[in-house]
């Protein structure tokens, strides 16, 4: 007999739900997390940002596996992670999470392409001819593939970082302040790729961000206070996440 039709709700690529974490213990406890409870839908862009301190790295790297939670639960998919063992966790990073982070964090022995392609061939996995060359296309590489990491600017390592990360097509794409060490222009150009990965790809991407303007490309912006969420702002501009920070005692 066939269901009826329902309404699927839109899936979840990444959760957190009553999160917390210290760090120390007595005296010395730091609460960087208290009670943190979101969900990042997939195929949204999400920024995460609020002043020094406030918890944002923290979220960030229990999301992906690279740190434990106190308590609460995080899940990637439907998979929850304190279920799982190292080596189930490491697996589940390589094949389901992308990372772009600050420092661009390439292999300097490496071409281009050996770079993009190095997270698939530590694991086995068979490459996508297509898909490496819609991506590279569309990243602009495809006459950079063979130069190193120190024969490519600041912007065009932190494309090649970007293409690394999409070329798994992984459930989520993590990104540690991806454009903090780049001028405007590469800045720009960095968020235009992490945009279309979203609108052109339907990948999911959160960073991790202390610039407005870059938040500015996202769909959804949080914001962390002391360790709790205390704002959301959808489809903002530039000055409306200024005004948010400006709010919560940061300068930007
Ligand atoms: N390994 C650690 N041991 C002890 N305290 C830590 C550790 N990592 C982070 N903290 C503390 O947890 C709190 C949150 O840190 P976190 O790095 O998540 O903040 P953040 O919002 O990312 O800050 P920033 O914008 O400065 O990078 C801070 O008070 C920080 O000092």
């Amino acid at each position: 007999m066939t269901q009826p039709a329902e309404v699927s709700p839109a899936t979840v690529a990444a959760s957190a739900q009553h999160v917390t974490k210290t760090y120390g213990s007595g005296d010395t406890t730091v609460h960087a997390l208290r009670d943190v409870s979101i969900d990042f839908q997939s195929g949204q862009f999400t920024a995460i940002m609020g002043p020094s301190g406030s918890g944002k790295s923290t979220l960030m790297h229990c999301l992906a596996g690279l740190d434990n939670a106190t308590s609460g639960t995080v899940t990637i998919g439907d998979v929850e992670l304190a279920g799982l063992s190292d080596k189930e966790i490491t697996r589940l990073r390589r094949d389901r999470i992308g990372f772009v982070f600050q420092a661009f964090n390439l292999v300097p022995t490496l071409s281009a392409q050996e770079n993009i392609t190095l997270p698939l061939d530590i694991a086995g996995r068979e490459l996508d001819q297509d898909w490496f060359d819609a991506v590279v296309d569309r990243l602009g590489l495809r006459d950079r593939l063979t130069h190193r990491p120190g024969e490519l600017s600041g912007g065009q390592q932190q494309r090649v970082a970007c293409a690394r990360a999409l070329v798994g097509r992984p459930d989520i794409i993590f990104g540690d302040e991806p454009t903090g060490n780049l001028d405007s222009r590469s800045s720009g150009e960095v968020l235009s790729i992490l945009r279309a990965a979203v609108d052109e790809f339907g990948q999911t991407v959160v960073i991790v961000t202390h610039d407005p303007r870059a938040a500015s490309y996202a769909d959804r912006v949080v914001f962390l206070a002391d360790g709790r969420l205390v704002h959301e702002l959808t489809e903002p501009t530039a000055d409306d996440v200024f005004a948010v920070m400006r709010g919560l005692g940061e300068e930007s």
